[in-house]
């Protein structure tokens, strides 16, 4: 059997899209654009794949695009001080402070200064305990993707059993609580989960957010299961023409020998990744048109 393959990159375009007419609907009937403001501080290269595609398509929506580029060695205060001016800013509806950060400044206190309002990311206490407590709130762009994926694919998720693999604060636990949230019966494995092989084969849904590449063989998949591969991993792929280093990028499945198992699955990249951006470009809008009172978009958040 071969998967189908859920194709994140043509889904994130049509949800580019509808943020598009209605960005050009809130500009035309009520005068108002929304701003997305990205963060980034030193050079992590993870980030920098990330940033890259980011003020491109925020520009593409109609959406004002603002980047702060802040040296590695910022102070702790001179960064709270940025997110104090961008929480006070009326044209700034999004705030997206990249991780992760250099090691002499605190993620948790630098998060949680972040207007929950603005917290585009979903990552502030506020919106963590919200979306734990079925309230609604920002929720995270990574795991929103990969649920709209999963609904777009099956339509009701009820009863299923899904395996997270990955119990990160960005994308493990907030797609354990989505799944939950849609009434599946949900595992979070990690590091320390004895026969993850065995874990994973009894899984319906199986959502890989690890960061080792390839890690999950299709021996380990539950036939015709469903398999979001969130993994972001680049790896050595010979030497170009020239002699210089190649590489390319994987995920956390072996996508070969899992398409043979599964019933639908994932690429890396064209998967998870595009996906993430147009939901974060979703939530800034979703964002803007809450504080200005004024009805949310359908179907682009939970
Ligand atoms: N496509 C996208 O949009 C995005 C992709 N990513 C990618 O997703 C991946 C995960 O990211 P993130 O959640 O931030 O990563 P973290 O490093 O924060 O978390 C990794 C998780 O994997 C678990 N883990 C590590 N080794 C194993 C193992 N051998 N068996 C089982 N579990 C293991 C860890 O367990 P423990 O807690 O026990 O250490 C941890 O919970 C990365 O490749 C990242 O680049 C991330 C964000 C967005
Ligand atoms: N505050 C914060 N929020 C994040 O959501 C966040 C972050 N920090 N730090 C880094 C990770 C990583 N991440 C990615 C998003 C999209 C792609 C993406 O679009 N990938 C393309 C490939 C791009 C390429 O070809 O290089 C794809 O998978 O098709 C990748 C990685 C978001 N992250």
């Amino acid at each position: 059997m071969t998967a189908t393959r859920i194709d994140g990159k043509a889904f994130a375009a049509t949800v580019r899209e509808k943020v598009a007419v209605h960005v050009a609907n809130l500009k035309a009937e009520h005068g108002i654009t929304p701003g997305l403001a990205v963060v980034l501080v030193g050079e992590d290269p993870a980030s920098q794949v990330y940033v890259r595609s980011k003020g491109k398509q925020t520009q593409e929506v109609g959406m004002k695009s603002v980047e702060h580029k802040l040296d590695a060695a910022t102070s702790e205060a001179d960064l709270l001080a940025l997110i104090d001016k961008l929480n006070r800013d009326e044209t700034i509806h999004g705030i997206l402070v990249q991780l992760p950060l250099p090691k002499h400044l605190n993620e948790d206190l630098v998060i949680n200064a972040i207007d929950p309002a603005k917290d585009v990311d979903g990552f502030h206490i506020s919106n963590v305990g919200l979306l734990g407590t079925g309230q609604k709130s920002m929720v995270p762009c990574t795991p929103l993707g990969c649920l709209m994926m999963l609904r777009d694919h099956h339509g009701s998720l009820s009863g299923m059993d899904a395996v997270v693999i990955g119990r990160s604060n960005i994308v493990g636990k907030p797609m354990a609580q989505l799944l939950l949230g849609d009434s599946c019966t949900v595992t979070i494995a990690h590091s320390r989960t004895k026969d993850l092989p065995d874990v994973v084969r009894r899984a319906d849904i199986v959502v890989a957010a690890v960061g080792r590449a390839e890690m999950v063989p299709g021996s380990w998949i539950k036939p015709g299961a469903t398999v979001i591969d969130v993994g972001i991993n680049r790896v050595d792929a010979g030497l170009k023409d020239d002699g210089s280093p190649k590489t390319r990028l994987v995920g956390d499945v072996d996508f070969a020998s899992a398409c043979e198992i599964a019933g639908a699955i994932t690429p890396v990249p064209g998967g998870v990744g595009p996906m993430t951006i147009a939901c974060l470009l979703a939530n800034t809008l979703t964002a803007c048109c809450r504080v200005n009172g004024l009805a949310e978009p359908e179907g682009l958040t939970v």
